[in-house]
């Protein structure tokens, strides 16, 4: 079998901070082979947005990894001089963001932007070309009328637009890698529909690798074979997403599963989590939910770690045998 496009182990990315270390990213692992979407789903501040902007090198400083390895298509980005990583970043790695606005330059059309990125990357031979490819791929994300509106600034489009061509930008190098943080919360239905379908296909035809985090759970059981559950900066449960949501074992997925709205069964009542998150940086060696946890024991004190729970899954929880049916 080849090795996974991109492999962590033992992630661990700290934020100095006046209260103490913030550990955001506490011993993640994961793997994503070519042309696999993993979805990657916790609360706000789980530590999903700063595991991958680990990965991508684009922490911001005092933020910075302390451990782990990062290898995709077998080289070692901890290892890689800057400029290469940034090389990399470019062309093999994308991250799509769910604030357009900030992702794109206020000061330069869409076209420019698009075909800038074609250009740099020698995918477009020339302008002509790169303009007729801009507009192709920003008609795939579903910018109607694209070729005339190439012009426009992102001002003149609609957040929803603007959104898309953020995500036209990401793609237009044809990364191998595309890290999509909640990159379609802002669009409607139809719409997100349509650019997870374009994601779709790249991932079949192109083999791109898709690392899709998202609140959504009906969006990674629809589009993600494979999930990967984060809790106050650790990977709590993770495995076939078929598996991990009609039986979680870990009671924190149980809970997220009972918090959140599902589709296709609105009227079903919602049960928060009750409790907050923990301070990441008054952290003790035990499980991290277990002040939230209904099956907590005073076994749950001691250090936890990811161990198999069947089907192909990984838990973090001790007590993850007896929630087998
Ligand atoms: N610049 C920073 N300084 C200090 N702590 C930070 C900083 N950035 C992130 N953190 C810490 O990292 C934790 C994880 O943040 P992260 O953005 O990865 O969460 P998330 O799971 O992506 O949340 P969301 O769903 O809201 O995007 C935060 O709770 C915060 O404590």
């Amino acid at each position: 079998m080849n090795p996974p496009l991109l492999s962590v182990r033992g992630l661990r990315t700290v934020f100095p901070t006046r209260r103490g270390p913030v550990v955001a990213a506490d011993d993640v692992d994961l793997e994503i082979a070519e042309g696999e979407a993993l979805g990657i789903v916790g609360e706000s501040g789980s530590g999903k947005s700063v595991t991958f902007l680990s990965v991508l090198g684009l922490l911001r400083p005092p933020g910075r990894i302390e451990a782990g390895e990062i290898l995709f298509a077998g080289r070692d980005l901890r290892r890689l001089p800057h400029a290469e990583l940034r090389a990399l970043r470019g062309r093999q790695m994308a991250l799509a963001m769910q604030d357009a606005l900030s992702a794109l330059n206020p000061a330069f059309t869409i076209g420019t932007q698009v075909t800038e990125t074609l250009l740099t990357h020698r995918i477009a031979p020339d302008m002509r070309a790169a303009r007729a490819q801009a507009a192709a791929l920003l008609t795939r994300v579903g910018i109607p009328a694209a070729a005339e509106r190439l012009d426009d600034y992102p001002h003149q489009f609609s957040g929803g637009m603007r959104q898309r061509a953020m995500i036209a930008i990401s793609l237009a190098a044809r990364p191998r890698l595309l890290v999509a943080d909640e990159p379609t919360t802002a669009l409607d239905v139809t719409l997100r529909a349509q650019v997870l379908d374009l994601l779709d296909t790249l991932r079949r035809e192109d083999g791109l690798a898709l690392a899709l985090i998202t609140h959504d759970l009906a969006v990674v059981a629809e589009r993600c074979p494979r999930v990967m559950v984060m809790y106050a900066g650790q990977v709590v449960e993770s495995g076939p997403t078929e598996a991990v949501i009609a039986r979680p074992r870990h009671p924190y997925t149980r809970g997220l599963l009972e918090s959140l709205p599902r589709l296709e069964d609105p009227d079903r009542p919602l049960h928060p989590i009750p409790g907050q998150v923990p301070d990441l940086a008054r952290l003790d060696p035990g499980c991290r939910f277990r002040n939230r946890c209904g099956m907590a024991i005073a076994e749950c004190a001691a250090p936890v770690t990811l161990q198999p729970a069947g089907e192909g899954r990984l838990s973090r929880c001790i007590r993850a045998p007896e929630m087998a049916p």
